[in-house]
């Protein structure tokens, strides 16, 4: 998996295929609101995305509150999105989701 940002047609696409992620407002980011009935709901889904984040390598910036769990995704390293990025949120749509 590189670490080059991806720009333009690439970078649109890849959004296009995960549902509800959007451009980040006044960064270099992609990011989504998740909400869920409950906070056992919202932290269970955390637990194991910080397990997936930890195993690879690259960690989500997030905000809990009760049952809403706001996502931003990044690459610091690369001063934007990768498909490091793009990987995590594929994850957290599966993780989401089961
Ligand atoms: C040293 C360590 O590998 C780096 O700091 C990793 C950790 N997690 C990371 N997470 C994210 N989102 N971007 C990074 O560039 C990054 N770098």
């Amino acid at each position: 998996m590189t670490d080059k940002a991806l720009v333009g047609v690439e970078r649109a696409k890849a959004l296009h295929e995960l549902h509800g992620w959007t451009e980040a407002k006044g960064r270099d980011a992609i990011t989504k609101t998740y909400q869920f009935k409950s906070f056992s709901q919202a932290w269970g889904f955390m637990s194991r995305v910080a397990l997936f984040a930890e195993k690879t390598d690259h960690h989500p910036e997030w905000t809990n509150v009760y049952g809403r769990v706001e996502v931003t995704l990044t690459t610091h390293s690369a001063g934007g999105v990768t498909e490091k990025d793009v990987a995590l949120a594929k994850k957290m749509e599966l993780l989401a989701n089961s």
